[in-house]
């Protein structure tokens, strides 16, 4: 039995992950990583690390962060309390989509993750207080390899639910797309 409900989006491999819980009296299941189920979503390596984040207040916007190759990564990006706005970016070179964004709601409540591909920038803003992610990495975490946009970058034009709030001193001072910009080549 399957126990995800996976959906395209308008970005190629950009995919929605809705858990099916198991209930019962006592409360519920849920699966956060299948290699086997997710294999068909795109995730066809181990899970390299996984990280918790806990965002505490409501507006606060952390990203746009990716990892260029050899650490470009697949990101399965879980919200356990609260929810919150997470976008992907589009960063593949020659990608149709190029620099075009998505985004979706992601709860505790309504189970969903979003599985995104190498060649991504993600984001995320809290719409709530005391939220708290789980992030499933294919690659380690490489300083090295690791790039950011700015969350406000009008080349993007992201749409953000809430006034843009509680950017980290590095979030607040990255640079914003030039021309020279070269996205991600995989
Ligand atoms: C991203 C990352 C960071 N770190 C270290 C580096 C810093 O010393 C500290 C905080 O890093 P940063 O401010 O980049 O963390 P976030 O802004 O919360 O980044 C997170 O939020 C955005 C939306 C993401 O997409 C990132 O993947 C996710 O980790 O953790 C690690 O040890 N591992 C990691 O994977």
């Amino acid at each position: 039995m399957s126990r995800f409900d996976i959906q395209s989006t308008p970005l190629a491999g950009l995919q929605r992950v809705q858990r099916q819980r198991l209930g019962d009296a006592r409360g519920f299941l849920s699966r956060l990583f299948c290699a086997e189920e997710l294999a068909l979503a795109g995730w066809t390596g181990p899970i390299a690390q996984i990280n918790h984040t806990f965002t505490a207040q409501r507006g606060t916007v952390r990203g746009l962060h990716f990892q260029h190759p050899p650490h470009a990564e697949t990101k399965l990006v879980n919200c356990l309390q609260g929810e919150v706005w997470d976008v992907a970016v589009d960063l593949r070179r020659g990608s149709p989509t190029y620099l075009q964004w998505h985004a979706e709601r992601l709860s505790a409540d309504n189970q969903c993750a979003l599985l995104i591909p190498p060649g991504f920038a993600h984001g995320f803003q809290a719409l709530t207080d005391n939220v708290e992610m789980l992030y499933c990495h294919s690659q380690p975490y490489a300083a090295q390899s690791e790039a950011a946009l700015h969350v406000q970058d009008p080349r993007l034009a992201i749409t953000w639910p809430l006034p843009v709030q509680g950017l980290s001193p590095r979030d607040a001072q990255h640079a914003l797309i030039g021309d020279d910009f070269e996205g991600v080549h995989l």
